[in-house]
Order: structure tokens, then sequence, then C-alpha cells
């Protein structure tokens, strides 16, 4: 948890004035029982009226001097917090930018999520309180009882005997508590999860009925959380009715005590309601800082996760800077992309989904990839922009390997559209606008051709500047995927990757879409497709079974030579057979 205090550092000034404003609150608040019992004791016992109204006026002088220290300790604790609490969710997202797709994979969205939003509130709000409480409460229960001992050192020594047993009553407490407290959090974390997957997968879980199913598991889960939340809570609530016996009967004593002295005038009146107060003051402050001490266990469980997250290895990185060879020198080559003995798998443990792959890409050809479901194209396409690296063998763009571009010039040389493409919140422009923020209208127009969406922008009355919503769900399947063609495109990259990208296109658009692209002067394309006809004019088809190329060629090469292509050109032309077959079995 103190690793991460040095994201405080660009608002420290304002912790430190928070700190000190709120000492000198405590400050007042101590010397608030001595001008009291002063007050008494020689204002009113004695019949002094101006001595009792100058005491009031001093008292009444350090509450409004309290109230105002306060105030800005308020004031600045907050600038504080919220700066820390920005300063490290900016850090926290830039570092999950940065991550490959294995190490997303490996945390999955919602954890990110919560780590992002509930994990930084929950340091936000210890550095408040941090700055608020943490120097104060120890100070005001110190304070009080050295204040105590100043006006009586007899009776005080009461103090001496109840401090210990509360100490333990709170430490027992919290002994209790600090691992519940955990599991809780711990409990948050899985109800966020399926909150997180329920809210993203409602469309789903209505087309297979699956409400009734994901509402037991959230009511599971959210009664998990409730009975961690209620066995944590009962044991907390002990330590308002304890603590406050032990301040009663610690009152009871001071009082009895006192009443005798005060009667063989050992004592004052006004001293006694002085170390009521003292006593009252010193309890309290130690119940603060029991609930700063569960504030902090909270947070060092936030702080963990959100370390983890800081602390995690990128697997995908530019290589040092001398060994980057940014500038593309041949463009216009032979080869735009080399698969050479490429292995891949997922981890360790997992199967290789890719084995021993060579190919070669042509500049200015169309390859096509084809293959069972699972037979490793996806990821086979993922391997050229680097999203992941090859476990063995080697990846050459414009010959060059892969890893000794930027990552940045790499993927702008690339245009990939993946299978589950996403648009974003904003308009069109916004959305085309990422592959080139400075890409002027007539550009996005130009994109937009080839990919057979003008006409339908045009024709929309705030045309390019149309609104998208989350996920672009005000956009049929069909538009949504052109629209993501076009964003890649806007870049004008030399390869282009198309994974699964035309499967919610009629024919007729994929026809004229695959004719647009092909006019691209040098441009490389890889269609990614289970649907033939999409790939059947590419110079060359690679088909995939079980992470190898099966066979490769044209398709009419294919038609003859290969099996596999042979039963998935049979199940599109003649469905009908295959259903027979399957009855027959
Ligand atoms: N992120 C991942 N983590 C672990 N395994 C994965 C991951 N993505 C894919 N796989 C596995 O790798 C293999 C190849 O998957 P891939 O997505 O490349 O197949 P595909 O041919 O593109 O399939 P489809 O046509 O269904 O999209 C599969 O066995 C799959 O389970």
């Amino acid at each position: 948890m103190i690793r991460l205090l040095k994201y405080a550092k660009k608002n420290q000034i304002y912790a430190y004035i928070g700190a000190v404003s709120k000492l000198i609150e405590a400050v007042f608040e101590l010397f608030l029982p001595i001008f009291l019992a002063r007050l008494i004791d020689r204002g009113i016992n004695q019949g002094d009226t101006r001595y009792v109204l100058q005491m009031g006026g001093m008292m009444l002088g350090l509450s409004i001097a309290g109230f105002i220290f306060a105030m800005i300790c308020q004031y600045f604790s907050s600038i504080a917090s919220q700066g820390y609490g920005t300063e490290l969710r900016e850090v926290l997202t830039k570092k999950i930018n940065t991550f490959s797709h294995k190490e997303l994979d490996e945390f999955g969205p919602s954890t990110l999520i919560t780590r992002v939003t509930n994990d930084v509130n929950q340091m936000q709000l210890a550095l408040a309180m941090l700055i608020r409480l943490v120097i104060r409460a120890p100070f005001l229960s110190i304070g009080s009882i050295i204040m105590a001992f100043y006006i009586s050192p007899k009776l005080s020594l009461i103090f001496a005997v109840l401090l210990p047993v509360f100490a333990l009553m709170l430490g027992l407490i919290m002994w209790i508590t600090i691992p519940l407290y955990k599991k809780v959090q711990q409990r948050l974390d899985d109800m966020a999860q399926t909150v997180s997957e329920n809210m993203s997968g409602v469309r789903v879980i209505r087309a297979f009925a699956r409400k009734r199913h994901e509402l037991n598991r959230s009511t599971e889960n959210s009664e998990q959380l409730s009975k961690a939340n209620i066995i944590v809570n009962n044991i907390s609530a002990l330590m308002t009715p304890s603590t406050t016996l032990v301040m009663n009967l610690g009152i009871m004593i001071i009082l009895y005590i006192g009443a005798v002295q005060t009667n063989n005038g050992a004592s004052f009146q006004g001293e006694v309601l002085a170390l009521i107060n003292y006593m009252n003051q010193m309890l309290l402050a130690l119940i603060v800082v029991a609930n700063l001490v569960v504030i902090f266990t909270k947070s060092q469980a936030s702080a963990s996760r959100i370390n983890e997250v800081l602390d995690t290895a990128v697997s995908i990185e530019d290589l040092p800077e001398s060994s980057i060879t940014d500038q593309l020198t041949d463009t216009q080559g032979t080869s735009a992309i080399n698969f050479n003995q490429v292995s891949f798998d997922y981890g360790k443990k997992a199967a290789k989904a890719l084995d021993i792959i060579n190919f070669t890409v042509p500049v200015g050809n169309v390859i096509g990839i084809t293959g069972p479901t699972g037979s490793g194209k996806s990821t086979l396409v993922q391997l050229i922009p680097r999203f992941y690296d090859v476990t063995e063998g080697s990846v050459t763009v414009f010959n060059q390997n892969v890893k000794n571009y930027r990552l940045k010039t790499l993927r702008n040389l690339i245009g990939y559209v993946p299978q589950k493409n996403t648009l974003f919140r904003g308009t069109i422009a916004e959305n085309l606008r990422w592959g080139k923020e400075e890409a002027t209208d007539e550009e996005l127009y130009e994109a937009l051709k080839i990919a057979q969406m003008d006409n339908f922008v045009r024709e929309l009355p705030l045309g390019l500047y149309s609104p998208v919503s989350e996920n672009g769900i005000n956009f049929s399947g069909g538009q949504q995927q052109r629209l993501t063609i076009a964003r890649a495109l806007v870049s004008k990259p030399k390869v282009i990757i198309l994974d699964d990208s035309l499967s919610a296109l009629d024919y007729e658009t994929d026809y004229k879409l695959r004719q647009a692209l092909k006019k691209i002067k040098n441009a490389s394309i890889i269609i990614v497709s289970q649907r033939l006809s999409s790939i059947q004019t590419a110079d060359q088809i690679l088909v995939m079974n079980n992470g190898i190329i099966e066979n490769s060629g044209t398709h009419e090469y294919l038609l003859q030579e290969s099996e596999t292509y042979q039963k998935i050109y049979k199940s599109q032309t003649e469905p009908e057979s295959i259903v027979l077959k399957e009855e027959k079995e």
C-alpha cells in the first residue's frame, strides 16, 4: 500500500496542508475541557461573571477556529485524495493498455474494471482517512491522557486501568473481523464479475432463455456477499455497545471518586467534568483508530490487486531502441508476410494451436484462409500484428521480423478487422478516425466507399457526424462490420486482414467490397472465412485443420485435392447432402 503512495506525490502539498489543519483542530479540541474546568471552578463556583464570559469567549473562539481548520482539512484532503485517485486510475489504465492479448486473457475484463474503479476508490478513501485521522486520532488519545494527568494525576490513574481493557477489546474485535473483511472483498469481486457478465451478455441470456439461471447465479452471489457482510457487521456492531460500556464504567468511576474528592476538597467539580471529557475524547479517538485499521485492511486488499496489475510483466513490448527497424525500406518487394516454421500455444499447459506453419503472402496478393471451427485461423492472423508472439519460428512483414518493428509502426502497416469487433460511443467520424486522427472527411468517405458504406452514411441526416451508440447497437450487424472495415482502411494500411469480418454481409455487398479492396494498389489482403464464396477468387487459399495448414492452392486445385475443402464446399452448395449423410449414419 505504501508503494502506491508515490502516486500521491503530485498532490502531496495539499495532503500536508490537510493533515496539519486537522492537527491544529485537534489541539484546539484538546484545550476545550481545560477551559471548561476553569469556567466552572473559578468562574461559576466563585460567582466571577467576567471570568465566565472570558472563558466562554475563549471556548467559542477555539470552537470556531477548530471548525475553520476542520473545513480547510476537508477541502485539501478532498483535492489530495481525488487527485491521487485520478493519478492511480491513469497509471492503471496506461498499464492495461500495454497488455498484450495474453495478459488480457489472463485477467479477464471484469476484474480489470473492478480494479480500476472499486479498488482505486478504496485507495482514495484510505488516503482521505490517512490525511484526516491518522495523525489526529493518536494525537487526541495520547493528548487526552496527558491533559488528564495534568489536571489530576490521581484520578487519571483510572485511565491507566481502562486503556488496556479498551485496547484489548478493540484488538479482539479487529482480530476476528479483519480476515472476514478480506472475505467480503472477495465476495464483492465475485459479485462484480457476475454483474459485469450479465450486463454485457444480456441479449444472449434472453436468447437462450437463461434469465432464471442467471438470476439464480446472481442471487447466489448476492446471498453469499450478504452473509459475509452480516457476520462481519454483527461482530463490528459489538464495538459500539462494548466500548460505550467501558466508557460509561469509566465515567461512573470518575464521578464516584471525583464526588468523594470534591466533598473532601481535594478536587473541583470542573476538573471532574474535564476528566470525563478527556475520557470520552480518548476512547472515541481509539474507536477511530480501530476503524482506520479496518479501512486500511480493506485498502491493503485493494492495493495488492492494483499492484498485481502494475507488476504484471508485459509479454509483448518494443525491443530496445537500438534494435528497432522502424524504417520500412521495402513495401514493394516480393513478400508482404512470411511465416517460417511457426508454432504457437496459448500457454505452457495448452495444446499447440498452430504447428509448423509455413507460407508467404506476395505483395498485392489476396490470400484466403478457411478451415473448420477451432482449426487456428484467427490465432494465425493474430500473430501478424503481434497480438501474440510465436512460440517457435518467425513471422516477417515486408522481410522484417515483426519483433523488430516498433509496435505502433507494425500496427499502422496492418489494417486488422477482428472477428468480434466493436464500435464505440461517439460519432461515425470519431470511430473512423481511430486509425488516423487527422483524416479529412474526404479520406473517411474514401474508406467508407471501399467498405460499401458511403451511400448509407451520406444519406444519414448528420452524415459522418451521426451518433454511434455503445457497441454500435444502433447499426445492423452488417453495417457495423462495414464501419469497422472502413475504420481499418482509413490509415491506408499495406496489409489488410479481415478475420471473418464479412460474415454478416449479403453476397452482393461481400463481392463488391472484395472487388473494391482488390483495387487498392499494392495492398496485400488476408481474408479469413468459412464462406468459400468470400475467398474462392483469392490468389491462394490456405486450408487449416487442427492447427496445421493441411493444403493450399487455388479454389479449383483445392476442389480436386483437399478433402476438407471439398467438405466445406459441399456443405455450402449442397447442404442437404450433409443432412442426408448424417441421417443415414
Ligand atoms: N485466448 C485463447 N486462450 C486459449 N485458447 C485459445 C484462445 N483463443 C483460441 N484458443 C484455442 O486455440 C484454438 C484455435 O482457435 P482459433 O480461434 O484460432 O480457431 P478458428 O479457426 O479461428 O475458429 P473459428 O472459425 O471458430 O473462429 C482452439 O482450440 C481454441 O480453443
